[in-house]
C-alpha cells in the first residue's frame, strides 16, 4: 500500500515514532525529558516529545493512551484522544494523568502514548427548520433495550 510521507522534525534523541507491527494503527510516542517526572496520584503533566509535524489538509493526528500503561500503572491521557490539527506546527505534547494511588515516575524515552494519523473532513452547515425522522428520534443515553 502506498503510504503518505509526512514531514517531521525530531529534536529528541529518540528514533522517529514507528509502527511496531504490520497492522498497527498507531505509533508509540516517547517522552523527551531532561530529567524524570514524577506524577503524584491525580497529578497531570504536559510531557514533551521533541516532535513537530506538518500534516496535509484533510488529516489529523490523534494522541491516544497506551493500554499497557493504563492497566499496569494507571497512567492515561487526560484529553483522550488528543487532537493534533493539520495546521499545528508546535511540538507534539502529551497530557498524562496518574489515576493510580501511587506516585509514578516517567523517564526520558518512555513510551507514553500512541499517535494515530486519520483522515478527517471539514463540513459546511446547512441550517434547516426540521431534521429528517428516524426510528431512534430523540431517544439516547440508554434509550434502547427498554420494554
Ligand atoms: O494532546 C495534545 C492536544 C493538542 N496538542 C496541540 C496540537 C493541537 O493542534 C493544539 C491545540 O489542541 P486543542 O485544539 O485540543 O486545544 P485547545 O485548548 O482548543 O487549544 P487551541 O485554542 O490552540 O486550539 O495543541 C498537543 O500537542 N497534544
Ligand atoms: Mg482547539
Amino acid at each position: 500500500m502506498q503510504q503518505l510521507a509526512i514531514p517531521i522534525t525530531n529534536h529528541s534523541h529518540h528514533p522517529l515514532p514507528a509502527y511496531a507491527t504490520a497492522g498497527a494503527s498507531g505509533m508509540d510516542l516517547r517522552a523527551f525529558l531532561l530529567q524524570p517526572v514524577t506524577l503524584q496520584p491525580l497529578e497531570r503533566a504536559l510531557i514533551p516529545t521533541g516532535l513537530h509535524i506538518a500534516l496535509p489538509e484533510g488529516f489529523e493526528a490523534q494522541i491516544r493512551p497506551r493500554s499497557g500503561l493504563a492497566i499496569k500503572q494507571g497512567i492515561t491521557c487526560l484529553n483522550t484522544p488528543g487532537t493534533i490539527d493539520a495546521d499545528y506546527r508546535g511540538e507534539i505534547k502529551v497530557i498524562l494523568i496518574n489515576l493510580s494511588n501511587e506516585p509514578v515516575t516517567l523517564h526520558d524515552g518512555d513510551r507514553i502514548a500512541q499517535m494515530v494519523i486519520q483522515k478527517i473532513e471539514q463540513i459546511n452547515w446547512m441550517p434547516v427548520q426540521t431534521l429528517t425522522e428516524t426510528a431512534r428520534g430523540e431517544g439516547g443515553f440508554g434509550h434502547t433495550g427498554k420494554q
